[in-house]
């Protein structure tokens, strides 16, 4: 049966000189792989801002049951200087303890994550030495390794070559299928969101278009600018 981990109802969000969406009403189910997708200024880090608390709503109520919930930002460079080992890295993720040491359980879950994002051969370099996509991946495995049941990425594929996204994606894909992790993915990147997504929230002209994947019709959704989305709601056949 399905189970709800978030409920959103009547969400609305305004700054005082601009209202950015309202009326958003969504049902997220363990498991779902939601992508966020609008033009620049829609409205998608708000949205996420609101879901994380850091933003009240000015109208409406989200619910969200998940307890755990690891994050992956855009990538952004690691200074080759940066002295700790990939492994270490990772394991920032694992606890808010101030043990020096890891437990019996973080290892295996460190040990684990590793293999599962097919880093256990890099799990000694130094991170600053790593390629820019395996430094993704290492933020991927840092946020995965906790066992989360809710990943955000916020366009965590942006600035990363064209193997490399599908590379990342096709981790997070395998990842929830095995442990039926809860994936929300903000992007531009409309053929990643159609081969990876299962439902999609389109943020758009203050209101937000929900529906399941296969009834996003990204030929319509395409502008000019590559990391544009932009037309008429009319166009969505959801
Ligand atoms: N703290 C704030 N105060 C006032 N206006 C804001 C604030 N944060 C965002 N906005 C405005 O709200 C709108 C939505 O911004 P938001 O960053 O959520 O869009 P976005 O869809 O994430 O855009 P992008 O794709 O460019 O990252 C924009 O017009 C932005 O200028």
């Amino acid at each position: 049966m399905m189970e709800t981990i978030i409920s959103i109802k009547n969400l609305a969000v305004n700054f005082p000189d601009k209202q950015v969406f309202n009326d958003i009403n969504l049902e997220i189910n363990r498991g779902d792989f939601l992508c966020v997708v609008g033009d620049n200024g829609a409205g998608k880090t708000t949205f996420l801002r609101t879901l994380l608390k850091q933003l009240k709503p000015n109208q409406g109520k989200i619910v969200n049951h998940a307890q755990t919930m690891g994050y992956v930002p855009q990538f952004r460079n690691i200074d080759s200087e940066y002295p700790l080992s990939l492994r270490n890295f990772v394991a920032l993720g694992l606890t808010t303890s101030m043990r020096p040491w890891l437990s019996r359980l973080e290892k295996h879950k460190l040990t684990n994550i590793l293999a599962e994002t097919e880093l256990t051969s890099l799990a000694n370099i130094r991170l600053g030495t790593a390629s820019g996509g395996e430094k993704q991946k290492a933020y991927l495995a840092q946020a995965l390794v906790n066992q989360p049941e809710l990943l955000i990425l916020d366009e965590s594929t942006a600035n990363l070559d064209n193997v490399m996204k599908y590379e990342l994606l096709d981790l997070v894909a395998h990842y929830r299928q095995v442990h039926e992790l809860t994936v929300i993915f903000v992007t531009h990147d409309l053929p990643l969101a159609k081969q990876y997504g299962t439902h999609y929230l389109l943020i758009q002209n203050g209101r937000g278009v929900t529906g399941a994947m296969a009834n996003l019709d990204t030929t319509q959704l395409m502008a000019s600018g590559e990391n544009q989305i932009a037309c008429g709601e009319e166009h969505l056949n959801v």
